[in-house]
């Protein structure tokens, strides 16, 4: 071997024993009642946290400091009651469509740090994030027959954005396919939910779980909130916007199977608002803080993915803000749902 090829031998194995040394790029730390609590910076200042329990972001904040995400003050921190707030994953069932308990197990199990998992088809340059995993117990076994791999990578963007990527594998030995519905169930933060508007699901087509599912078309032009809500709207686009312009912002959630999945997904887009009664009839949630909170929920339900053994699905959901001027009328929504602003 040339002494320039040996050299370049030592520097490619210092550079991976670098990189293997070097700090993960995020913390953990403990958390209310000591669970353990995942954080991720940002340059800017932008930050995340994510409870091990339930695989869960909690928190996410911009540069400035401020929260992102709706938690609610009376969220329990203790299994087996699932944390409200946040960005629950509903997995492997959504909402009662099931024999299991609403909105699966995913929610109320604890997931672990994965320090190596599989590499995604196309590597990102972006280094700050964390890889978590969900494996079923001997009890989860019983409930849910269907060995399984839910890979959750939480990534925060160098602009503050939030990606989360899900990969769920089929790792069964006995050569049986499962299905699973799914969603990213996202509470956002709102000035006041009477101020704003929800804009990409207009005349669409949804389901009515007020209404015994049923199906009607969305009039008007955007979406607003003066009563309960609770919406699974069908076949949605890539991109919805949430305009609070109190706050003078737009949420943007992007979502889609990775088109390198094999299995593409229509995503749905449930709706939901409790508004004052169920808002009370909830022992984990505020009499009135449903005026400060609304989920837009990213979600693979209605029809069920399967997987058969060996075979994976992925999906992601990113969420990034924009600032907006609604209120004096300069911002185009259609701007906001074509294109980064
Ligand atoms: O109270 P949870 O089990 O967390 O569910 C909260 C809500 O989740 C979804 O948005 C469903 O569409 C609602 O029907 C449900 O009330």
């Amino acid at each position: 071997m040339s002494s320039a090829g040996a050299a370049a031998t030592v520097e490619a194995i210092a550079a991976k024993e670098s990189s293997q040394n070097a700090s993960p790029p995020y913390q953990v730390t403990k958390g209310i009642n000591g669970l353990d609590k995942v954080s991720l910076r940002g340059a800017r200042g932008n930050s995340v946290e994510i409870y091990l329990y339930g695989g869960q972001v909690t928190s996410w904040k911009n540069e400035h400091g401020e929260e992102l995400l709706f938690v609610s003050n009376k969220a329990v921190f203790k299994p087996p009651k699932a944390i409200r707030g946040g960005i629950p994953l509903c997995f492997p069932q959504f909402a009662n469509n099931g024999p299991l308990e609403g909105h699966g197990f995913a929610r109320n199990r604890f997931w672990i740090i994965d320090p190596s998992p599989p590499p995604f088809a196309t590597p990102s340059t972006n280094k700050t994030y964390v890889d978590l995993l969900l494996k079923p117990t001997e009890v989860d076994l019983k409930i849910w027959p269907h060995s399984f791999e839910f890979r959750l990578r939480v990534t925060l963007g160098p602009s503050g954005d939030l990606l989360l990527t899900s990969r769920v594998r089929n790792t069964s030995a006995d050569g049986k396919p499962f299905s699973f519905t799914f969603a990213y169930h996202t509470y956002f933060s709102v000035s006041d939910i009477s101020e704003i508007r929800i804009e990409g699901l207009e005349t669409l087509d949804y389901l009515d779980n007020l209404q015994n599912k049923q199906r009607f078309t969305e009039q008007g032009d955007a979406i607003t909130f003066e009563s309960e809500i609770d919406r699974v709207y069908l076949t949605t686009p890539t991109k919805i916007a949430i305009l609070d312009h109190e706050k003078k912002r737009t949420f943007v959630i992007r979502k889609d199977g990775l088109p390198d999945a094999g299995k593409m997904v229509v995503y749905r887009s449930v709706v939901w608002n409790p508004w004052d009664k169920k808002a009370k009839a909830m022992a984990d949630f505020g009499d009135s803080e449903y005026r400060h909170m609304v989920c837009v929920e990213s979600a693979a339900v209605e029809k069920a993915i399967t997987l058969k053994p060996g075979e994976e699905w992925k999906g992601r959901q990113e969420l990034s803000v924009v600032p907006s001027s609604y209120c004096s009328g300069q911002l185009d929504p259609q701007r906001v749902l074509k294109g980064r602003v």
